[in-house]
């Protein structure tokens, strides 16, 4: 698709079906947040959210988090704003020194999962003390990097369709979206 086919891409989120409202979406995020809380609290933690899908998702659950942390951000591409994924490319690695203490990657959706174990991999390599995921969306399907993968934390359970809205891309597009929707016959 052209990059500039922006009637395409009008018509994409017009087709679409919406899976989950606003008004749901951040009700989720408003449990996860207090389920990390519970277990996060006292740990003085840095979190990371992945750009660029976590991006919302990363920002809604900061502010939730009222306890100490710093926040920071790496970026790592695996599908490159197509809908099939590639191996994993690293844009821009994280700055924060997390040596010796735990880190939360925070991301849009765990899908076949392999960003995500990369990720852990190395945060595990540079010396974290223990790494955990909250991701918004887990997607459910049998064919995840290892067998049964499953996010620490995750705020909704998805079908196995291509979404976007919420930080998720539609090739670049509708992260803006203020929904989770599936893209027709995707
Ligand atoms: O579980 P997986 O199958 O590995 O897919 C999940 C990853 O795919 C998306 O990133 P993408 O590579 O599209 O980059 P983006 O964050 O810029 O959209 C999403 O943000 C996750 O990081
Ligand atoms: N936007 C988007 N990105 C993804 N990365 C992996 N799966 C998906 C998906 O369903 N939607």
């Amino acid at each position: 698709m052209p990059k500039t086919d922006i009637d395409h891409i009008k018509q994409v989120y017009s087709d679409a079906d919406l899976l989950f409202s606003e008004a749901e979406i951040e009700a989720s995020i408003n449990t996860m947040a207090a389920e990390i809380t519970a277990s996060w609290k006292d740990k003085n933690p840095v979190i990371f959210s992945i750009m660029n899908g976590g991006l919302v998702i990363g920002g809604k659950l900061l502010t939730k988090l009222d306890f100490p942390l710093e926040a920071g951000y790496m970026h790592a591409t695996r599908y490159r704003n197509t809908t099939s994924g590639h191996e994993l490319e690293w844009k821009v690695p994280p700055m924060i020194d997390f040596t010796g203490r735990p880190v939360l990657i925070v991301d849009d959706i765990l899908d076949e999962g392999h960003t995500l174990v990369e990720i852990i991999n190395y945060c595990q390599a540079k010396g974290a003390s223990e790494v955990k995921t909250a991701v918004l969306v887990d997607k459910l399907h049998d064919r995840k990097a290892t067998p049964g993968l499953k996010p620490d934390f995750a705020a909704l359970e998805v079908e196995d369709r291509y979404i976007f809205g919420y930080g998720m891309d539609y090739h670049g597009y509708w992260r803006n979206a203020p929904g989770i929707y599936a893209v027709k016959g995707l």
